[in-house]
């Protein structure tokens, strides 16, 4: 694809489906066999800078930076590293709404592989099964370590929880700064991106606003 291309599909950003574009043979290699060939296109990267690898500061870099990419920022790209989140019967018969709220989200966005950093905020009314608390936020992290866009992100937890919880009484806030419009770009370092995605239950406005009153007392809570 040329220059010309890239330009006229700049603004086709907008993933054409919920799952992650993977290849048919991403996990044929193993993640050493992976950080070893990143670790050698990478110093070309920086030789091609003009930055000289002999420099002790800068020898181990390529290394470094493979060593992140596969096994810290995109971790959640292989589904072999999704967290065990077991589910348990809801035997206290709890049914009204539980929220889950300022998950850390660390991501980073596909389009430039710059940082996203924010909060996601979950929200559920228990079916038959409840699960951990904690590992709504593992599925969260999860799924952020992944070259993403924040609307995908927010359908992907959306997705797997309500699978997870079997129910579609699910909601998902992502609320989130991208570095590739705060340090680069436009470079406002102000604005922020709210997404939102919800099913079943959730649907009906006034479930939303119980939602969003929740969210906002245990944010005053938290003061
Ligand atoms: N919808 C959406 N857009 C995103 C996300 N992350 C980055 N983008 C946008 O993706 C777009 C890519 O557009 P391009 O015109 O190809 O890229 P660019 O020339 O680097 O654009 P500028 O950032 O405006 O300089 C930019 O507008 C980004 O702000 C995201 O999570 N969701
Ligand atoms: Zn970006």
């Amino acid at each position: 694809m040329d220059k010309t291309e890239i330009e006229v599909l700049g603004d086709n950003h907008i993933a054409t489906s919920i799952e992650t574009p993977l290849r048919a043979d991403a996990f044929q290699r193993t993640d050493s066999e992976k950080m070893e060939h990143i670790q050698h296109y990478f110093s070309k990267i920086m030789e091609e800078l003009g930055l000289d690898l002999t420099d002790e500061s800068l020898s181990g870099t390529p290394y470094r930076f493979a060593k992140m990419y596969v096994k810290e920022l995109f971790y959640g790209l292989d589904p072999k590293n999704r967290p065990k989140v077991s589910t348990f019967p809801n035997t206290y018969g709890y049914k009204r709404m539980l929220v889950e709220q300022d998950i850390t989200i660390d991501s980073s966005c596909e389009h430039h592989f710059l940082p996203i950093v924010g909060k996601a905020h979950i929200g559920y009314i228990p079916n038959d099964r409840v699960v951990g608390l904690s590992k709504i936020n593992r599925l969260v992290d999860y799924y952020s370590h992944r070259p993403q866009v924040q609307e995908r992100l927010c359908l992907q937890i959306l997705k797997d929880l309500q699978e997870t919880l079997e129910t579609e009484d699910v909601i998902v806030v992502v609320h989130a700064k991208h570095l590739c419009v705060s340090s680069r770009g436009i470079k406002d370092k102000e604005s922020a991106t709210t997404t939102v995605e919800y099913g079943g239950a959730f649907t009906d406005e006034s479930r939303r606003s119980e939602f969003f009153d929740l969210l906002k007392n245990g944010s005053d809570l938290n003061r």
